[in-house]
């Protein structure tokens, strides 16, 4: 992938400059070869300065060891497509912690829990602070939201109020009808395909998308009526997440950003416009509302809804709490981008697990017939009573954790991280994806086995305080949507199991192979043929 780009690079630089070597005397030719060597010079110099400055250790502690690169691009050229498994193939090279160079940038990529621990536990505050691509600034009104923004006091209130009034045990329990409503319209449409073959990523991401659109401004704005919005919707997230992880020379050279050479920050502001013309149009539509009209549709719904909650904040000048709609934007996107495909991913690793593995599939089925019964539907209530599918889920989160290497870390100081000298401003990846398959701690950890989260295991929870565990990350800057996910990726696995049994198309083999990104995807969709498991879907109406 990067190759390509290089030698795509490469041709450009050799049309370009062909003027250069193109020499019409042997006076002009000596004189650009002299400037052109001086040139070289130069950047190598200025190249081996950085890399030395950047190489120094604090005191006997060196910086880590790694693979060597070429020089100025570093390692970029030799990275693939799947930089999970690359990564942990370096480990097991190098040891648990390496470096790497890529391009102007200094890397590190931990592996290893007990590193984890130092990194998240020990030296969190240190470790809190981000290193947004140039996609992610387009995306994020310049880093105003909660998953860009350095640390500091303005990460810590946008995410407070997110927390504090979105994600708070009440706000949850008052937005459960909602959540309700959305899983049985999802198995409404579910039914109505019953004996066809459903792509389950689609329909988990609709549904994932329209409960938290639902949360952010749903008291007022039907979202659900225009289905041709919706659509886009995912497509405009599916792509936005996908620049996210793409490699792009503008990241790894900041003195080619103004350039853009790949396109990628072009891309991405397409997209971003796209999306901040939907949110003004919503935000617009609230706004011309009367205070009567509003207070009619928050009594109907039983609760206010995060959108209106901001827009207070925006009115709040004298308090020293107010946002700015760029703010209130910033975290909208944040919300929707970072919490739709993130869900959706899992429940569709954990129904393609469940599928592979038929066994598994009917013990689930049992459970849920001996805790839900087979005249009912699922509720959140059922959830902690059903251990077994929370176990498979669990291991579904270890075997594909959404997001392989977290979102890289930056620390603000230079500081000692397994004995060797991490310098400030290094990107620091916690590759996740290796921690969940360390074989010092998980016993035959490539297998998919729900049980290893039974009994004594079913105290490893989600909350980052297992440093062998980490699918929302650990410390601080842990997913502030945890409390959400949880109950919605259960809820929506267990309704569509206990609704419904599976089977792959006739003569389909089920691929379970990963594609890199910010979130890991099943290389090939999951589609698979619902039939009627229960009589009462009736109780979905
Ligand atoms: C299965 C679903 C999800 C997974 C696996 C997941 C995972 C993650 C991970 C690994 C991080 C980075 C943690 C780190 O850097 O250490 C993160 C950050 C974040 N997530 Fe999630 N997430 C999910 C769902 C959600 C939802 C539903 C929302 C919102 C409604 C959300 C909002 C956020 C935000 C705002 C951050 C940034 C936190 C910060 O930087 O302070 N996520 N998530």
């Amino acid at each position: 992938m990067l190759s390509d780009l290089f030698d795509r690079l490469l041709c450009a630089v050799c049309n370009q400059w062909a003027w250069w070597w193109e020499a019409s005397s042997t006076k002009d030719e000596l004189a650009r070869a002299v400037l052109t060597v001086s040139i070289l010079i130069v950047a190598i110099f200025w190249y081996r300065w950085a890399f030395v400055r950047s190489s120094k250790g604090i005191g006997s502690h060196p910086v880590p060891p790694g693979p060597r690169g070429l020089p100025i691009v570093g390692y970029l050229p030799f990275l693939s497509a799947n930089l999970h498994e690359q990564f942990t193939e370096l480990a097991h090279q190098y040891g648990p912690i390496y470096k790497l160079w890529l391009g102007q940038k200094l890397y590190v990529v931990l592996n290893s829990p007990s590193l984890a621990k130092e990194v998240v536990r020990d030296q969190d505050k240190v470790f809190s602070n981000r290193d947004p691509p140039v996609s992610a600034l387009v995306a994020s009104y310049g880093g105003l939201d909660i998953v860009w923004a350095p640390h500091g006091s303005y990460w810590r209130a946008m995410r407070k109020v997110f927390v504090r009034d979105m994600m708070s045990n009440s706000s949850l329990e008052a937005t459960y009808n909602l959540r309700k409503d959305e899983i049985s319209k999802a198995i409404r449409e579910v039914h109505s395909k019953i004996g066809t073959p459903v792509n389950i990523a689609e329909i988990t991401f609709l549904t994932e998308m329209d409960v938290v659109m639902n949360m952010l401004w749903g008291s007022t704005v039907d979202i659900q009526v225009d289905h041709g919005v919706r659509t886009e919707f995912r497509e405009v997230i599916s792509k936005m997440v996908e620049l996210l992880a793409t490699p792009n020379l503008s990241d790894f050279f900041p003195v080619l950003k103004t350039f853009d050479i790949q396109g990628v920050a072009r891309e991405m502001e397409r997209l971003h416009v796209w999306v901040d013309r939907i949110l003004d149009s919503i935000i617009d539509a609230r706004m011309k509302m009367s205070t009567v009209e509003i207070a009619e549709a928050f009594n109907k719904k039983g609760k206010k809804d995060f959108l209106q909650i901001l827009l207070e904040l925006k009115g709040q000048e004298e308090t020293g709490a107010t946002m700015t709609l760029e703010q209130i934007k910033a975290l909208l996107t944040d919300i929707v981008v970072g919490g739709t495909d993130t869900s959706a991913t899992m429940v569709e690793w954990a129904m393609a697990e469940i599928m592979h593995n038929p066994e598994v599939m009917k013990k689930v089925q049992e459970e849920l017939s001996d805790v839900v019964g087979t005249n009912n539907i699922v509720e959140e209530s059922h959830v902690p009573k059903l251990h077994y599918l929370n176990a498979l889920l669990k291991e579904t989160f270890r075997l594909h954790p959404a997001l392989p290497l977290l979102v890289p870390k930056r620390p603000d100081q230079s500081c000692i991280v397994g004995g060797y000298t991490i310098p400030k401003d290094t990107r620091v990846f916690l590759n996740v994806w290796a921690i969940h398959k360390d074989p010092e701690v998980w016993d035959s950890p490539s297998e998919f086995k729900p049980e290893r989260f039974l009994g004594e295991g079913s105290k490893c929870d989600y909350n980052g305080n297992n440093f062998h565990y980490l699918p929302f990350g650990s410390g601080r800057r842990i997913c502030a949507g945890l409390p959400l996910a949880e109950k919605m990726v259960i809820h929506l696995l267990a309704s569509l199991l206990h609704s419904f049994n599976w089977h792959l198309p006739e003569g389909e083999k089920l691929d379970l192979s990963e594609t890199f990104g910010i979130v890991m995807k099943k290389k090939i969709p999951l589609v698979a043929i619902p039939t009627q498991r229960l009589s009462s879907l009736k109780l979905y109406a």
